[in-house]
């Protein structure tokens, strides 16, 4: 699989999943508390959720209310006496447990994620594959979780011990939905936390699978608790006064409310935040590798990726080669029914941001841009999908760095095509936006790449690839893309505390 890794191939195709498109619908509770799916006890307002390939509805998802989000924290709560009191080894067993769970039922949740999403199931699977392997790594870090021991004059000494925060709340964007929630709530149960996890009311349904397959697991009943609904729901989360911390993916000028918010309480948040990230390809690239990266970097899940190189800086050398040779493979790009085995490209989220997208590629054409490829509307033969939101991916060149296209982020499958002369040039326009999530370089002088991944002001940079997702590497951003990891060790520092204990072993020498 190319990216990402240990998947047994019994785990890859499945022969039931590609008659799904058009057909399902979800009945059951989409709110889960204490170990069950249950109706929120209030809110209840309601919103039709989609499927992206048809247009169809396939529910509709009842927002929770003040009361149902007290009573998601409170069970959190109960269940965080428990949980935090287990050790390491104990918990690392339950997550392993999920892990399993996950693997077993991955065509289920990947067909699932893929009907809600719009994403190929090709796709989903990968992110599914991402997902168990999350919860195994913190599995595998739970056993270890410990503080330190420091000696202290006079055989005194002092030790740490790293504490859980108590409920953590994740709130999530609907590009990852299954995704998201692993990548918050693996690290946050590994420390001994509780969870009450919101996802995008556009996806609401693969996250009470997960929450199911952890009581499965062995949970304890209440510790992942999922709550639906949009910005209401949320800030009543984020106001909720036992709430520890908050973990939040999705757009800037969300993030900033959140921060607002937990700034009332002190809460502690990470922030996963949205990017314009620059990929810089130089012309003594390996150009068949350069390329496969600019369409990794780009084309993933209809561009809707916080994380991908839209802006592709290119030596102007091998300009008109790369340009060429990439629109060559986009137009070659499988669009179509998601859940079909070959096809690559599948429906982008709703209706309003495929109108979105189309909006920034005629202001694009406006300012002077000039499409190459892609950028229409796509209108697939099978006559159930033609109320689908899908578009042809898009190139665009004679690019400048003032222009919309290049400056905000588009969330959708259109990459900008830049020419540079000379690498600090590149590094200092590369650099001059407000995101820092990622940023990449193709080239295959070994100086050269790790001395401009090293001035790129970005929270995660690749060389020679693009958008791999090994969860071992912390993941983040810098500037207003962000702050806190996700993944890696480093994601364990904003899911724990740290206790300082000091131990006296002489007698008090008072100052009094
Ligand atoms: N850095 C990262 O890891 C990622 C960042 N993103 C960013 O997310 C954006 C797209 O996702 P969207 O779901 O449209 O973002 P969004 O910011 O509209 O919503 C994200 C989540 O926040 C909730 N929310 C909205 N208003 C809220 C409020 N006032 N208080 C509390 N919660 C609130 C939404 O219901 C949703 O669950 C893009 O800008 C993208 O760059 C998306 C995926 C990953
Ligand atoms: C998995 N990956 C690297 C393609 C994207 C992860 C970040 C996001 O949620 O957009």
């Amino acid at each position: 699989c190319f990216f990402s890794r240990g998947v047994s191939p019994a785990h890859r195709i499945h022969p039931t999943a590609h008659s799904a498109t058009g057909t399902v619908t979800i009945h059951q509770p989409l709110n889960y508390r204490a170990g069950a799916r249950v109706h929120p006890a209030d809110g209840g307002q309601a919103e039709e959720v989609y499927e992206p390939a048809t247009g169809r509805v396939i529910c509709k998802v009842l927002c929770s209310g003040e009361k149902e989000v007290d009573l998601a924290v409170q069970s959190a709560k109960a269940a965080f006496k428990i949980w935090s009191q287990m050790s390491g080894m104990e918990r690392s067993r339950v997550l392993l447990e999920a892990a399993r769970i996950i693997r077993e039922q991955r065509e289920e949740i990947a067909t699932m994620e893929t009907i809600n999403n719009g994403k190929s199931i090709f796709e989903a699977r990968v992110d599914i594959d991402i997902s168990w392997q999350c919860l195994e790594y913190y599995a595998g870090l739970a056993g270890s979780l410990a503080g330190e021991c420091i000696q202290l004059p006079g055989g005194s000494f002092g030790y740490t011990r790293r504490e859980p925060l108590g409920v953590c709340v994740g709130i999530g964007a609907w590009n990852y939905p299954f995704q998201i929630a692993c990548w918050k709530s693996a690290p946050a149960l590994a420390c001994g936390n509780a969870m009450v996890f919101k996802p995008s009311p556009f996806t609401p349904v693969s996250v009470v699978k997960l929450a199911e397959i952890f009581t499965e697991a062995g949970m304890p009943k209440g510790l992942f608790n999922v709550v639906q609904g949009g910005a209401a729901t949320g800030q009543f989360l984020c106001h909720h006064p036992d709430v520890a911390k908050i973990s939040f993916t999705g757009s800037v000028p969300t993030g900033m409310k959140i921060m607002e918010m937990a700034a009332k309480g002190i809460k502690p948040v990470t922030l996963e935040l949205g990017g314009k990230s620059p990929l810089i390809i130089f012309s003594d690239c390996a150009l068949e590798n350069a390329v496969n990266g600019a369409l990794m970097a780009n084309f993933l899940t209809q561009g809707e990726v916080c994380c991908n190189g839209t802006r592709v800086f290119v030596e102007r050398k091998i300009l008109d080669v790369f340009t060429k040779e990439v629109v060559k493979r986009t137009q070659k790009i499988k669009i179509g029914d998601p859940l079909l085995e070959d096809t690559r490209m599948g429906a982008l989220i709703n209706r309003p941001h495929l109108d979105r997208v189309q909006g920034f590629i005629k202001q694009a054409k406006e300012q002077g841009a000039e499409v190459l490829c892609g950028g229409d509307l796509y209108v697939p033969d099978d006559p159930k999908l033609k109320n689908g939101y899908y578009m042809r991916p898009c190139v665009l060149g004679n690019c400048t760095d003032d222009m919309t296209c290049v400056k905000e982020e588009i969330f959708g499958p259109v990459m900008s095509i830049l020419p540079f002369d000379t690498e600090e040039e590149a590094v200092e326009r590369a650099n001059a936006t407000k995101f820092g999530l990622a940023g990449g370089v193709f080239t295959r002088d070994i100086q050269k790449a790790h001395r401009v991944v090293a001035a790129l002001k970005a929270g995660m940079c690749f060389i020679n690839n693009y958008n791999l997702s090994p969860v071992e590497l912390p993941f983040g951003g810098y500037k207003a893309s962000g702050f806190g990891r996700e993944n890696g060790r480093a994601a364990i520092e904003y899911y724990s505390q740290l206790k300082t204990v000091c131990v006296e072993m002489g007698d008090v020498e008072s100052v009094f």
